[in-house]
């Protein structure tokens, strides 16, 4: 598969999932549900009894969605004009699991800029988000950004500095770039910028496929 629009990439086989042109608005909108459900369920001090009755919701949600199932997720589709998995676990728009990590800018020099805002169901240390979700924010940014910049290409090796807290319940800033290719080795860097502060910086080696 091939895609000529800027900023836009091939993506690896995808082995028989569907490519979408659009994310269906259900899709992001059931997605949409289940984040408020899971934070809900992590902030609710309800009785026994209540936390019974919403469990069987949540069970009658669940035999509705596996009445009609497919094989794989939706991988790949387009979302401003760039290759997204609709099901991709850190910006995936229709996968309840992904914060999402949304509203991709690239700027003149090729570094990108997405945002993500986490709630306490992200919580690691108190306050904070949990490190391999911090760790998963900053993978995903230098996976983009490379590919961005034309060299699509998988994490071989990504290192991780925290350097303060990543609080949740704030909006989080991402930023990724290119900084370089050797061979089939890719290099990147990227950080997270909460209220004005640098969180948590990340240099990445990636191979490309
Ligand atoms: C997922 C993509 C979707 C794309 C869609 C469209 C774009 C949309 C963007 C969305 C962004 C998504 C971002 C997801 C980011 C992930 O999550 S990526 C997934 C996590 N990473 C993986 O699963 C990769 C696991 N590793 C592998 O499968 C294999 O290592 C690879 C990547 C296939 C490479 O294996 P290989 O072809 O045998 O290559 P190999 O000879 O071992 O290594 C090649 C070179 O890299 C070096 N190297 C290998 N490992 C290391 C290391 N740990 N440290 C230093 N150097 C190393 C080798 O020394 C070698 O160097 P040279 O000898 O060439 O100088």
């Amino acid at each position: 598969m091939t895609d000529e629009r800027p900023g836009t990439t091939s993506p690896p086989a995808a082995g028989h999932a569907p490519v979408l042109p659009a994310i269906p608005a259900e899709t992001t909108l059931l997605a949409a549900r289940i984040r408020e459900l899971v934070e809900a369920g992590v902030h609710t001090d309800v009785a026994a009894e209540d936390l019974r009755a919403a469990a069987e919701h949540v069970t009658a949600a669940t035999e509705l969605l596996r009445e009609r199932t497919r094989e794989e997720p939706l991988l790949l589709s387009y979302l401003d004009g760039n290759q997204v998995s609709v099901h991709n676990p850190v910006e995936g728009p229709g996968n309840p699991l992904a914060p999402p990590m949304v509203g991709l800018e690239i700027d003149e020099s090729g570094a990108t800029s997405s945002t993500a805002l986490l709630g306490a169901a992200y919580e690691g240390p108190p306050g904070r988000v949990h490190g391999g979700w911090v760790a998963s924010l900053l993978d995903h940014a230098v996976g983009r950004a490379v590919a961005v910049a034309g060299h699509p290409a998988m994490t071989v090796s990504l290192t991780v500095d925290y350097r303060r807290g990543t609080p949740h319940g704030v909006p989080l800033t991402i930023n990724a770039r290119f900084t370089g290719k050797e061979g089939r080795k890719v290099f990147a860097t990227g950080e997270i910028v909460a209220d004005g502060e640098t969180t948590a910086e990340a240099s990445a080696i990636l191979v490309t496929y």
